[in-house]
C-alpha cells in the first residue's frame, strides 16, 4: 500500500484545459452539454488524452462479513453475504445484470466472508473470516487492513492488465452500512445520528438502536480521526479496505473510477484521506438514499451523476452511470467542429 501511495500523481489539469478549449470548437453552444462536458474534461485530466476511451469497463465486487452483525443492526442475517456471493458467481444479482448491459467483466473477490468459500468464479483472497464485533474489540488489526487494501490494489491491477479502461467497485457485506457510518462519523466529525440510515430496511426503532451501537463502538475504540488507517482498522471492514485500495490503484494506474453509493463513497473518502491526489480520478455515479451518503459526498465536494432513489450497493449505481462516460468520450471523439461542418460559430453583428 505505501509504495502505491508514493506513485500516485495528481490528474493532468493542462490536458483537461486543452479538452475544454476543444469542446468549445464543437458544433454546439459552448458549455451546452453541461455535466457531460465536465466529464469529458475530467476524463482527459485523468488519462492525459484529448480523446480517451472508457471501453472496456471492469467491475470488481468485494465481499466480507462484519462481527458487528451480532448486534442485530441489519434487517438480514450474516449468512446472506455468502449466499449473495454464490448469486454473483451465478450471474443473478443486480450488478451482474447491469454489468452485462454495459459489457463489463465482473470479478467477485472474497476478502473476508465469515465462512469457507470455494466457488468457481470467485477469487479467494480472504484476509480473515469476517471482522470482530467493533463494540467489543477492534474490527481488525492494522496489518490486516493493509492486507485487505492490497487485495483491492491487486484486483484493479489485474483488471488493468486485462485491458480495462474504467473501474467500478462494489461490495457485499451484511452490516456494512454500520461499519461505514461509524467510519464516516469519525472521519468527518458529524454526529452518528446524522449519518445512519435504514441500510437493508430496518425500522425506526432498530435504527435508533443502530445509532446507539455505533456510538458505543466509537467511544470504545477511540480511533484517531487524523489516522485513516486506524479508523479503517478499528471500525471498518475488509471489503471497505479493499475498495479503498482499489481507488488508490485506479489513481496510480490513471484509470477513471466510478464510485457507487454510500459504502463506496466512505471507502473513497478513506482513500482520499490517505492520498488527496486520488480525488481527481473519482467520478461519482449516483446519490444513494442512505442519509450518510450526502455527508460523505460533501466531505469530498462531489456531485453525483444520477439520483435514482437507489440504496443497494454492489456497484449498481456506478454501472448505471457508466453510459454517461461513454457519451462524454463519444462526444469528443465524434462531434464535428464548427470549421469541419461549415457552421458559423458566432452570431454576426
Ligand atoms: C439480498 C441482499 C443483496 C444485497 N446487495 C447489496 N446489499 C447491501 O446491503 C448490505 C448493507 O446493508 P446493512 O448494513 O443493512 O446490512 C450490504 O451487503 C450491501 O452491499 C444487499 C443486501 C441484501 C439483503
Ligand atoms: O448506498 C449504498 O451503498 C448502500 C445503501 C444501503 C445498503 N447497501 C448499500
Amino acid at each position: 500500500m505505501h509504495a502505491i501511495v508514493d506513485h500516485i500523481q495528481s490528474v493532468d489539469l493542462n490536458a483537461g484545459e486543452e479538452t475544454h478549449r476543444y469542446l468549445d470548437t464543437l458544433t454546439k453552444p459552448p458549455g451546452s452539454l453541461g455535466a457531460l462536458e465536465e466529464l469529458a474534461i475530467q476524463l482527459s485530466a485523468i488519462t492525459g488524452e484529448l480523446k480517451p476511451s472508457v471501453t472496456p469497463p471492469a467491475v470488481v465486487v468485494f465481499a466480507a462479513d462484519h462481527g458487528v452483525a451480532d448486534e442485530g443492526v441489519s434487517a438480514f442475517p450474516q449468512a446472506v453475504t455468502a449466499q449473495m456471493v454464490a448469486n454473483f458467481a451465478n450471474g443473478g444479482a443486480a450488478i451482474n445484470v447491469f454489468a452485462r448491459q454495459i459489457g463489463a467483466q465482473v470479478e467477485i473477490v472474497d476478502v473476508g466472508v465469515a465462512s469457507p468459500l470455494t466457488l468457481p468464479g470467485v477469487t479467494s483472497a480472504k484476509v480473515r473470516y469476517g471482522t470482530a464485533n467493533m463494540v467489543l474489540e477492534d474490527a481488525m488489526q492494522c496489518d490486516q487492513a493493509i492486507a485487505a487494501i492490497d487485495v483491492g490494489i491487486a484486483a484493479v491491477n489485474r483488471a488493468k492488465r486485462a485491458g480495462a479502461k474504467c473501474i467500478m467497485v462494489g461490495e457485499m457485506g451484511i452490516a456494512n452500512t454500520t461499519a461505514s457510518s461509524a467510519m464516516l462519523a469519525v472521519l468527518t466529525g458529524e454526529s452518528v445520528a446524522s449519518v445512519v440510515g435504514a441500510g437493508t430496511g430496518i425500522n425506526p426503532q432498530q435504527q435508533a438502536y443502530k445509532v446507539a451501537v455505533i456510538e458505543r463502538a466509537i467511544a470504545a475504540r477511540s480511533a484517531d480521526p487524523q489516522v485513516p488507517l486506524e479508523v479503517l482498522a478499528k471500525l471498518g471492514g475488509l471489503e471497505i479496505a479493499a475498495m479503498t485500495g482499489a481507488y488508490l490503484a485506479a489513481a496510480a494506474q490513471r484509470l477513471p473510477a466510478i464510485v457507487d453509493g454510500f459504502i463506496a463513497t466512505v471507502a473513497a473518502l478513506t482513500a482520499c484521506r490517505l492520498c488527496p491526489a486520488v480525488r481527481g480520478y473519482l467520478i461519482f455515479g449516483h446519490r444513494s438514499q442512505e442519509p450518510g451518503h450526502d455527508v460523505a459526498l460533501k466531505a469530498l465536494e462531489a456531485k453525483p451523476l444520477l439520483d435514482m432513489g437507489m440504496r443497494l450497493g454492489e456497484g449498481s449505481g456506478a454501472a448505471l452511470a457508466y453510459p454517461l462516460l461513454q457519451a462524454a468520450t463519444a462526444m469528443v471523439a465524434e462531434m464535428a467542429t464548427f470549421t469541419d461542418a461549415g457552421v458559423s460559430d458566432k452570431a454576426s453583428p
